[in-house]
C-alpha cells in the first residue's frame, strides 16, 4: 500500500479529535510549505553549510573549467597571427600552462566541492533514516499489519538513497551547470556575438524542450513513477516470501498476480511517458544540442564574405566550434540534475508523509495502572475503511491473575479484541483499561512493560540466542536469561547449539523450526516478567511434540514467583486448550454474544456449545483416524480434552505442570 493509499484509511479518533496513528495520515500539505532543497537540507542539521560551500566550490570548478579554452583560443590566435613563422608564437607555452592551471584548479575545486556535498548529503540521508524509524517506533503497532515491510523499507531506504544522490553529486553538478549556463552567454557574446547567438539559439530550444518534459504532466509522471516503484517492491517482497507455495504448486510469475501486474503497471507508465511525453521534445532537444555547429556553419559562412582579418574571424570560428562541444554535456547535466530533482522531491514528500502520521497519543501526565486487571467497557473499534465494526460494545474485565479466553468463529473479532489492550489501535468509542487505567492515559512504554503478547507466528533477530531473548529485558543477566529459557522448556535448543547462548541465529547462523521460535518467543515473555500476558493462538503452528513443550512453558508463563498467577487474555481456536479457564468469551461478527465457564456456556446451548460439538467431532475424526485411534479415543470417556490429552499428556496451562506438581485440570476439574 502506497502512502497515499493509507491517508484514505486515515480516521478521526474520536477521543483526541485528530487523525489516529493506526490509520496513518501523512499530511501532505505540510510538506509543501517550503522548498523541498531547504526542507531536505534542514535533515543535515549544522552541516547543511557544507552543501551550499560544496556547490559554491563546483561553480567555481566550472568557471575555472573553461579556462583551458580561452587558453586554446588564444593561443589559435597567436600562433594564426604569425602563421607560418610559428617559432615566433612566443606566448604559446604561458597559455599552455595557464590552461593547465585552469583545468587542474578545475578538478581540484570539483573534488572538494564533491566532498563537502558529500558530507552534507551522508548527514542528510542518516538523519533522515534517523528520524523515520525513531517515529515508526512511535506508531501504534497496528500500523505494521498495513504497511508491508517492503513497502516501509523502500519508503524509508530507497528515499534517502535518492535524496543522498541529489545532495551529493546532482545538487553540485546542477550549480555547475548553473555557473555554466550563466557565464556561457557573456562568453559568447564576448568575442563575436553574431556566432555566439548562433551557439545560444539551440540552448534555447533544449531549454523550451525540457520546459516542455517537465510540465505538470511530467511532474506528476515522476509521482506515478515512484508509486508504482513502491508498489512493485512491495508485492516484490510479498512474492519472494511466497516463493515456496508458488514453487510446490509448480506456479510461475504469471500465477502471482499481484506482482506480475505491478511490473506491467510500472511498464506502462515508464512507456508512456517516454512515447507521450517524451517522445517528440526529446528528439529535438538531442538534435539541436547535438548539431549546434549546424547552426553556427551557415552563421560562419556569412560572415565570413564581410570579414577584414580573416585569421582573427578563423580564430574565433575555431573558440565556438571547440566551445560549442561543450554545450551538450551541460544541458544533459541540467536536464538530469531537473528529473533528480522531482525524484527528491517526491522521495521527501514520502519521508515526510511517514513522518507525519501522528504517532501514540501520550498524555501529559501519564498514570501508573494500580492493579493487573485489564477490561474494555462498551468498547467499538472499526479497521479504517471498514463497513462494519469488528468490534461492537464489548464489555468484560479479566480480574488481576484471572484467565480469561476469546473464542469465537472465524472473523469474530478475537485478534481485534486483543490488541486493543496493548493499543495496537486506540478504541472509537468506550475504554480499554489495565488496573483500572484508561490505557490511552498510561505512559506507551509503562503499558508495553504492563502486557507481555505471544503472536501466533513470532519473529527471531539475527543476532545470539542471548540477544533474541535479551530484547525482552536488555538489562537481563545471561544467567536470568538461561533460567527464562529452562522456563521455556528450550534447554533442547540451548544444548544443540554450538555456542550455546552466544550462538547466532537465523542468516549467517543456525535456523530454528517454528516450534522451537516459539518457545524462545516464550522465553523471552517469561524474561518480561508483565504481570498480563496475551496469548494468540500459542500453539497454532506446533507439531505434537513441540505442542507438548509450549503447553509447558505457558504454563510457566501464566505464573510469576511463588505460584501467584498472571493475568492471562488468550485467544485459541482449540477449545479444549480453554475448557478450563476462569471464563471464556465468545465473539462472533464483533459482538460478545456469550459468556461463561465452560459447563455454563454448554447447558445454555448457544454458540459455543455449537463450537463445541463442531470441535469434538472433528477431533474424534482426527482420533477415528489416527493411527493410535485403538489406544486413545473411544477409552476416554472426557472426550476431546481427554482425546488431546491423551496425544499431548498431562501439559498445557490448563492440566498438569509437572514441574511443581500444580494441575490446573485437576484443580478445575470439577467446573469443566
Ligand atoms: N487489518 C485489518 N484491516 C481491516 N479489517 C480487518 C483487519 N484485521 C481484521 N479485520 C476484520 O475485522 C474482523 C475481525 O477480525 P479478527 O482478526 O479480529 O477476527 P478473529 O476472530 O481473530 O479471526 P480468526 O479467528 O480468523 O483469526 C474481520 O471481519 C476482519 O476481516
Amino acid at each position: 500500500m502506497t502512502t497515499d493509499q493509507a491517508d484514505s484509511r486515515s480516521k478521526p479518533d474520536p477521543a483526541e479529535g485528530k487523525a489516529q496513528g493506526g490509520g496513518g495520515a501523512p499530511n501532505r500539505e505540510r510538506s509543501h510549505g517550503r522548498s523541498s532543497l531547504r526542507r531536505l537540507l534542514d535533515f543535515a542539521g549544522p552541516r547543511k553549510v557544507f552543501s551550499y560551500l560544496g556547490c559554491g566550490l563546483s561553480a567555481l570548478s566550472t568557471i575555472a573549467g573553461l579556462g583551458p579554452y580561452i587558453c586554446i583560443w588564444l593561443a589559435v590566435k597567436d600562433l594564426l597571427a604569425v602563421a607560418p613563422k610559428w617559432s615566433q608564437a612566443t606566448e604559446i607555452a604561458i597559455y599552455g600552462w595557464l590552461g593547465f592551471g585552469f583545468a587542474a584548479a578545475s578538478v581540484v575545486l570539483y573534488c572538494a566541492g564533491l566532498l563537502m556535498t558529500h558530507l552534507a548529503a551522508f548527514r542528510s540521508a542518516s538523519n533522515m533514516r534517523k528520524a523515520a524509524i525513531g517515529h515508526l517506533m512511535s506508531l501504534p503497532l497496528g500500523y505494521f499489519d498495513l504497511h508491508a515491510s517492503g513497502e516501509l523499507r523502500r519508503t524509508i531506504d530507497g528515499s534517502a538513497g535518492d535524496t543522498e544522490n541529489l545532495l551529493a553529486h546532482i545538487l553540485p553538478d546542477a550549480a555547475g551547470s548553473f555557473a555554466m549556463i550563466l557565464g556561457m552567454p557573456i562568453l559568447m557574446l564576448a568575442f563575436d556575438w553574431r556566432m555566439g547567438l548562433a551557439c545560444l539559439f539551440p540552448i534555447l530550444i533544449a531549454l523550451v524542450c525540457i520546459r516542455v518534459m517537465m510540465n505538470d504532466q511530467g511532474q506528476s509522471f515522476v509521482k506515478k513513477y515512484q508509486d508504482a516503484l513502491v508498489r512493485m517492491s512491495k508485492t516484490g517482497t510479498e512474492y519472494v516470501r511466497g516463493i515456496p507455495v508458488v514453487k510446490v504448486f509448480q506456479q510461475t510469475v504469471y500465477s502471482f498476480k499481484a506482482f506480475h501486474e505491478a511490473i506491467e503497471h510500472y511498464s506502462r507508465i515508464a512507456r508512456n511517458y517516454a512515447m507521450q511525453i517524451c517522445h517528440l521534445p526529446q528528439t529535438i532537444q538531442m538534435t539541436a544540442l547535438n548539431g549546434t555547429v549546424i547552426f553556427l556553419v551557415p552563421v560562419a559562412i556569412l560572415l565570413a564574405s564581410g570579414q577584414g582579418e580573416f585569421t582573427s574571424f578563423l580564430t574565433d570560428f575555431a573558440f565556438y566550434a571547440v566551445f560549442s562541444g561543450m554545450v551538450p554535456t551541460a544541458m544533459t547535466r541540467l536536464q538530469f540534475s531537473n528529473e533528480s530533482f522531482s525524484k527528491a522531491d517526491d522521495a521527501l514528500n514520502r519521508i515526510t508523509g511517514v513522518l507525519s502520521i501522528d504517532p501514540l497519543t501520550v498524555v501529559a501526565e501519564p498514570e501508573h495502572p494500580k492493579s493487573a486487571d485489564a477490561s474494555m467497557e462498551q468498547v467499538s473499534y472499526s479497521y479504517p475503511g471498514a463497513n462494519r465494526p469488528a468490534l461492537d460494545r464489548i464489555d468484560f474485565k479479566v480480574p488481576e491473575g484471572g484467565m480469561v479466553a476469546l473464542v469465537g468463529p472465524s472473523g469474530g473479532g478475537k485478534s481485534t479484541c486483543a490488541s486493543l489492550l496493548p493499543r495496537f489501535w486506540d478504541v472509537d468509542s468506550g475504554r480499554v483499561a489495565v488496573g483500572g487505567i484508561d490505557v490511552r492515559s498510561i505512559d506507551p512504554h509503562d503499558l508495553m512493560g504492563q502486557v507481555a503478547f505471544v503472536f501466533q507466528a513470532n519473529r527471531l533477530f539475527s543476532t545470539t540466542l542471548l540477544e533474541n531473548v535479551r530484547a525482552a529485558r536488555p538489562d537481563a543477566a545471561p544467567e536470568q536469561v538461561m533460567e527464562a529459557l529452562r522456563a521455556a522448556q528450550c534447554m533442547d535448543i540451548v544444548d544443540k547449539l554450538p555456542e550455546g547462548l552466544d550462538t547466532m541465529l537465523g542468516s549467517g547462523g543456525i535456523y530454528l523450526s517454528g516450534g522451537e521460535v516459539q518457545r524462545v518467543a516464550l522465553a523471552r515473555a517469561i524474561l518480561k516478567e508483565s504481570p498480563i500476558v496475551v496469548l494468540d493462538e500459542a500453539t497454532a503452528f506446533a507439531d505434537p511434540e513441540n505442542e507438548v513443550l509450549i503447553q509447558k512453558a505457558l504454563t510457566k508463563l501464566t505464573r510469576v514467583e511463588g505460584g501467584r498467577r498472571r493475568t492471562v487474555l488468550m485467544i485459541a481456536h482449540r477449545l479444549s486448550t480453554v475448557a478450563h479457564v476462569d471464563r471464556i468469551l465468545v465473539l462472533d461478527g464483533g459482538h460478545l454474544v456469550e459468556q461463561g465457564t465452560h459447563n455454563q456456556l454448554l447447558d445454555a446451548q448457544g454458540t459455543y456449545a455449537r463450537l463445541w460439538s463442531d470441535y469434538e467431532r472433528a477431533v474424534s475424526w482426527k482420533v477415528d483416524n489416527s493411527p493410535r485411534s485403538d489406544a486413545g479415543a473411544g477409552q476416554n470417556p472426557a472426550g476431546p480434552i481427554a482425546g488431546e490429552n491423551h496425544v499431548v499428556p498431562g501439559v498445557g496451562p490448563f492440566a498438569t505442570d509437572s514441574s511443581t506438581g500444580d494441575s490446573d485440570i485437576q484443580r478445575k476439574g470439577g467446573e469443566a
